[in-house]
């Protein structure tokens, strides 16, 4: 791929380790982005606070519950923010972009919406109901954010260059029949009722910079108390990024590297250790089936070589799969899956010597959880959970999402906090297990908040939150107790500490679970 060389770094991203881009060490991937340090896994690399285009989704959710400033979101009774009261009001004018607050109206106003509301307003008023349903769609308001903010001289010169230079894969894209028509119906309407000067051609072309380069932005929720679901996502789209130094990024299947969003903050972590002169990779399609996960990259050009493409598909295959994700993945509508089933599918795949370390394995095990919750089996939900945090997560190659990680640690803190309304309490554990319940816990409740820093960064909008709410808690503890509460995860006193894991240990026992280190415990 022969494409201009990246001009520079721009002046709103904040880099915490030195980066530069240059040719891929990617057998023709064009440019990449390389680190000039090293960086220990979770560790930040970049981040662009203001990034260039930030666009919200077109879910029907997300379009009146997502603020087009600050991208504070509301999800099923579930928020981005610390106000579960949060109200967004539409503009005025096009009644289609919504904000959080009255400040947050002004910022967006200033810096990119009176540039557009005109164009939503002349869409919505097209006679043709097709045109006019289109303003609705993020694929439409991309194009008009972008032509309007250029064509009102509002993208520094050197970021249009950036932007036109950015790789499009439109040969192949426009060989797909739903992409083409939705690219020319876009450029066409974008050329209609915008003041570019742009040719439809031109603008389909940036339409496929946009699909080739953006970025989902994936805002996390607060969680707080009852999550008693490990399926149940803990981060939301709001919608897509454009920035063309994040872009500048290529794929890997096992990257070493991840993108977060903080509100409308683009934040880029590390995921591995990553040495000096390493190509830094973010994963484009973390679909967990090889063979779809490969065809989504295709809509790239990309034909991965990376090592876990090469070791070629190592899940189950053919009719096997298939009645492993039926089982795993029921339709709401119909029975949900009986747990001798899923028993027996697991027994299965061990036999097929598939190993633990695989996400099938982890899908049978979460939908066994859930079927035990149904039944309000709340001591057997804690087992599975157990079995999923402690045995199945470490062991799958490459490492899981930390943000999945945690999601599985919330229904465990969940399912020891309070049981799920409509279920037992955890009258089966032995009276030993029942004492440890609090230390265990508040041990796992500082984890929490721990890995959530580690996750998205102290300062993010979520792990503030986190680590707020494990302090009101401890702090309730320690008044119960009159200070003497102690969490393992503070303790420097070696003899605490082994007596925990003493004691998780026999936890760990009773859910069926082999003895662990204090390495893979605390
Ligand atoms: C978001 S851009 C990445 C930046 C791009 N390398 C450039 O120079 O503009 C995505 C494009 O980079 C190339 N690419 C990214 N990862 C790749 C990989 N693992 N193998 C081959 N090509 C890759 C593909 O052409 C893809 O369409």
């Amino acid at each position: 791929m022969s494409l201009p060389p990246f001009t520079s770094i721009p002046g709103r991203a904040t880099c915490q380790i030195g980066i530069r881009v240059g040719p891929s060490s990617i057998a023709g991937a064009g440019r990449g982005v390389f680190a000039l340090e090293n960086v220990a896994a979770g560790g930040p690399i970049f981040s662009i606070k203001e990034p260039l285009l930030n666009i919200v989704d077109d879910e029907a959710q997300s379009l009146s519950h997502t603020c087009d400033n600050c991208f504070a979101a509301k999800v099923d009774e579930l928020c981005t923010v610390d106000d579960l009261d949060v109200k967004f009001t539409p503009c005025s004018g096009c009644k289609v972009l919504h904000y959080c607050s009255e400040i947050c109206q002004t910022i967006s106003w200033k810096h990119h919406h009176q540039y557009e509301c005109k164009t939503y307003q002349a869409i919505i008023k097209d006679s043709d109901p097709t045109i006019k349903s289109m303003i609705k769609k993020l694929n439409l308001r991309s194009i008009v954010r972008v032509l309007e903010l250029h064509q009102n001289h509002q993208v520094p010169a050197e970021d249009w260059k950036e932007i036109l230079s950015l790789s499009t894969g439109r040969k192949s894209k426009m060989k797909k029949q739903e992409f083409a028509s939705e690219a020319n119906a876009v450029a066409k309407v974008a050329k209609a009722f915008t003041s570019s000067d742009l040719s439809v051609d031109k603008i389909i072309d940036i339409f496929c910079v946009f699909h080739n380069n953006q970025l989902v932005i994936g805002l996390p929720l607060l969680r707080g108390e009852r999550c008693y679901d490990p399926k149940k996502y803990s981060v939301v789209p709001g919608g897509i990024v454009l920035e063309p130094l994040a872009a500048m990024m290529n794929h890997s299947c096992s990257a070493n590297a991840r993108w977060y969003s903080n509100g409308k903050e683009l934040r880029i972590r590390a995921r591995a250790d990553i040495k000096a002169g390493d190509e830094l990779t973010i994963c484009y399609d973390p679909t967990e089936d090889y063979t779809l996960r490969r065809s989504h990259l295709r809509n790239f050009d990309i034909d991965c070589t990376c090592p876990i493409c090469q070791g070629g598909d190592t899940g189950p295959a053919g009719p096997f799969r298939r009645n492993i994700f039926k089982l795993s993945h029921p339709r709401p509508e119909l029975k949900i899956p009986k747990l001798t089933g899923l028993a027996n599918a697991i027994e299965a795949m061990k036999q097929g010597e598939f190993g633990y370390g695989i996400y099938p394995m982890r899908d049978l095990h979460q939908q066994a959880y859930l079927t035990h919750l149904r039944r309000g089996e709340t001591a057997e939900c804690l087992k599975v959970a157990l079995k999923i945090y402690y045995v199945i997560e470490p062991m799958i190659v490459p490492p899981i999402y930390e943000d999945y990680r945690l999601c599985t640690l919330y229904t465990i803190v969940s399912l020891l906090n309070a049981p799920p309304p409509g279920t037992t309490n955890l009258d089966e554990l032995p009276s030993a297990l029942k004492d440890i319940i609090s230390i265990v816990f508040m041990h796992l409740r500082a984890k929490v908040a721990t890995d959530t820093e580690r996750c998205y960064g102290a300062d993010s909008i979520v792990a503030v939150f986190e680590r707020q709410f494990f302090e009101k808690i401890l702090r309730k503890s320690q008044e119960e107790t009159n200070g003497s509460f102690k969490y393992v995860l503070a303790s420097t006193d070696d003899e605490e500490r082994s007596r925990f894991v003493r004691k998780m240990n026999g936890l760990l026992e009773w859910a069926g679970i082999d003895t662990l280190t204090e390495r893979d415990l605390i």
